[in-house]
């Protein structure tokens, strides 16, 4: 027997992340290609965004993917978010050129308190919400408190494009497939603080950390590398990357609901004060995944430089929090 649709919610959907977005989502390379989803779709109440919405309906329709069984437009988060089992915060202001990701906080702060509070009064009990818009941690953090009713352990930050970035230059620096990159995580905050850490990473068993051998080109080259990565493609495209976006809150997503199979993944969610973490800061953590839930991997060594990155990454995020306080 055919499974019954799931509601999937997608803010921003008529922006860049959407246009890469939605039709994987459609084509089943999210939740699974036997799960049928109908797309509740949210944008601005503007005639241009709205118009543009309506063109990726068509398109949607135009491929006539055999799991999408309804497509909707919104412009009310009230509506969008109705009875959703998945909401995909991306609609927000994406940065340009010279800006941290930090001064889009005044920007879209008011985003996320208003589309918490939808979440509240309207989705599923159980909606598992992924927040893309920028400052990604600190979003997921406001709709969360914007939020009381729905556990808080539902809101979830992406760090996954953190996470797919440090697999792939250690993939290049050590001569390693990608995909055979196990146990690595980036704690912290999706911003240049994030600390991408490949301590605990093996490679068929092996220590990557061993192979690569060189703390120096750790603290010189590749932390720096990844996180200044976003930087790197709004200075080279002109525009905030989009396709690689999409690609991370797909796999954040996937492996979210369907598991992760033993493996880490990293997911910004709120810390229950794991490794000195304060509770209820949206945080980037190793987890795994099984059964629709995560479990933040506890028990790990910190040694002193490791410290000292996840304190300065702490120290941003809660500087952040402090200045969205007068919101909540
Ligand atoms: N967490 C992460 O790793 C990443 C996050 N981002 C962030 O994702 C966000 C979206 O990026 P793009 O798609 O490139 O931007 P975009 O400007 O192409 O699209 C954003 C869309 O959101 C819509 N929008 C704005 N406010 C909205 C609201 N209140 N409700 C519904 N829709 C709304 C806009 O009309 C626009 O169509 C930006 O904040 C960007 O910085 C981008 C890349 C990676
Ligand atoms: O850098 C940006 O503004 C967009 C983003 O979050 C990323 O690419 O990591």
């Amino acid at each position: 027997m055919s499974k019954k649709p799931v509601r999937v919610a997608v803010t921003g959907a008529a922006g860049q992340i959407g246009y890469a977005l939605l039709f994987r989502i459609a084509s089943g390379e999210m939740l699974g290609k036997d799960q049928p989803v109908i797309l509740q779709l949210l944008e601005i109440p503007d005639e241009k965004a709205q118009n543009a919405l309506k063109g990726v309906i068509m398109e949607l329709e135009d491929c006539a993917f055999p799991l999408l069984a309804g497509i909707e437009a919104h412009s009310d988060p009230m509506t969008a978010f109705k009875d959703t089992d998945y909401a995909l915060l991306v609609g927000a202001r994406p940065r340009g050129p010279g800006m941290e990701r930090a001064d889009l906080l005044a920007a879209n702060a008011q985003i996320f308190t208003a589309q918490g509070k939808a979440l509240n009064a309207v989705a599923s009990r159980n909606v598992k919400v992924l927040v893309v818009g920028n400052p990604a941690n600190t979003n997921a953090y406001i709709a969360m408190k914007s939020a009381p009713d729905l556990p808080a352990k539902n809101f979830t930050a992406m760090l996954r494009l953190d996470h797919n970035r440090a697999a792939s230059q250690l993939a290049a620096k050590g001569g390693f497939k990608v995909g055979d990159i196990k146990k690595l995580t980036v704690w912290g905050n999706h911003s240049p603080t994030m600390y991408a850490d490949y301590r605990f990473a093996t490679v068929d068993g092996k220590s990557v950390k061993d192979a690569i051998n060189d703390q120096a080109w750790n603290k010189d080259v590749f932390l720096p590398t990844v996180g200044k990565r976003g930087a790197a493609i709004i200075a080279a495209r002109g525009l905030s990357s989009a396709a690689s976006a999409a690609n991370a809150a797909i796999d954040h997503m996937r492996d979210w609901a369907l598991g992760s199979k033993g493996e880490w993944v990293t997911m910004g969610v709120p810390s229950n004060g794991e490794y000195g973490i304060p509770a209820g800061i949206v945080f980037g953590f190793p987890v795994t995944t099984e059964n629709g839930e995560y479990k933040i991997v506890e028990g790990l060594a910190i040694d002193a430089f490791s410290q000292e990155c996840i304190d300065k990454t702490l120290a941003e995020l809660q500087g952040e929090q402090d200045g969205v306080k007068h919101l909540l």
